[in-house]
C-alpha cells in the first residue's frame, strides 16, 4: 500500500477573482493550494490570507534564490502569512537552504512551514539542463540526487523533482526528503511545456508525499471531475 499522498492544486491565475473561482469550484476536494510566481505578484500575501480563511493550506512557491541573508529574511516573511511550504532552488547552495530553514522557523504561527529544494524543472530535459548547466557529463538523474544531497545537508524538509526521479530519491535518502511532483498529468493528458511528466498513480507509486495538480485539473472542462480523477488514481 502507498502512504498518503496530497494533491495540491497550482493557481496560476492573475489574480484573486480567478483563484476565488477556482477554490468555489472544486469545494471540498481541495485542501491544499499552490500561489507560485504569477499570483503572488499580482495579489501579494491577501491571497494566502483569504486561503487561510477559508480554511486551506497554502505552499507558497517562490523558488527564492538570492543570498543567505535576503532568503533568511523572504522565508520568515512567507512563514508569518501561515504558508506550509515554500520553495527555494536547491542550486541556491546549501547555507543558503540553511538559512531559509533558519528563517521560516523564525515566522508565526507556529513556525510550521517547510522548505522544500527545487531540483531540476521538470520543464527542462537533458539536452536542457547541459544548455543552461553547462554539464553534459550527468544526466538528470544524477544532477537532481546531487541537489537533494544539498538539501538534506541544508536541513530543508524535502525537493521538488520530477517523478521519473522520485524512485532514486527515495532510495538514496529514504524519508528524510519529501518529494513534492509537478509535472503531473492524467493518462493521456497533454504535456503542454512540460518534459518530464508522470500520472498520479505513477507518481504516488514512485514515492510522492505531494502532487502538483495544474493544468490537467484547472485547464479541464470539469476541474471537480478531473480531482475526482486524481484523488480515484490515489485511492
Ligand atoms: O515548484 C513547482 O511547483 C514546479 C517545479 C517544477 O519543476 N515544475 C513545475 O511545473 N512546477 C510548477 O508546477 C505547476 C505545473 O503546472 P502544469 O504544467 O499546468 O501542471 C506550475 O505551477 C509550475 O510552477
Amino acid at each position: 500500500m502507498t502512504a498518503v499522498v496530497i494533491p495540491i492544486v497550482a493557481l496560476d491565475v492573475s489574480d484573486r477573482a480567478g483563484a476565488e473561482a477556482m477554490v468555489r469550484r472544486l469545494g471540498d476536494s481541495c485542501s491544499f493550494y499552490k500561489v507560485g510566481l504569477e499570483l503572488f505578484a499580482a495579489e501579494g500575501p491577501s491571497v494566502v490570507a483569504w486561503l487561510r480563511d477559508q480554511g486551506k493550506e497554502v505552499f507558497v512557491d517562490l523558488k527564492l534564490h538570492d543570498i543567505p541573508n535576503t532568503v533568511r529574511g523572504a522565508a520568515r516573511s512567507v512563514a508569518r502569512h501561515g504558508a506550509s511550504l515554500l520553495t527555494v532552488h536547491a542550486s541556491g547552495g546549501r547555507e543558503m537552504i540553511a538559512a531559509a530553514v533558519d528563517g521560516a522557523n523564525d515566522g508565526e504561527p507556529g513556525g510550521g512551514c517547510a522548505i522544500l529544494g527545487v531540483t531540476i524543472l521538470t520543464s527542462m530535459d537533458a539536452s536542457g539542463v547541459e544548455e543552461a548547466w553547462g554539464r553534459s557529463s550527468v544526466t538528470v538523474e544524477d544532477e537532481v540526487l546531487r541537489l537533494a544531497g544539498l538539501v538534506a545537508t541544508g536541513g530543508g524538509a524535502g525537493i521538488v523533482c520530477s517523478g521519473h526521479e522520485a524512485a532514486p530519491v527515495r532510495a538514496a535518502f529514504g524519508d528524510r526528503l519529501g518529494l513534492l511532483i509537478p509535472g503531473i498529468r492524467l493518462p493521456g493528458g497533454a504535456a503542454h511545456d512540460q518534459r518530464r511528466v508522470m500520472t498520479p498513480a505513477a507518481a504516488a507509486a514512485a514515492g510522492a508525499r505531494w502532487l502538483i495538480l495544474g493544468r490537467a485539473v484547472t485547464a479541464a472542462d470539469d476541474p471537480a471531475a478531473a480531482m475526482a480523477a486524481v484523488h480515484a488514481a490515489l485511492r
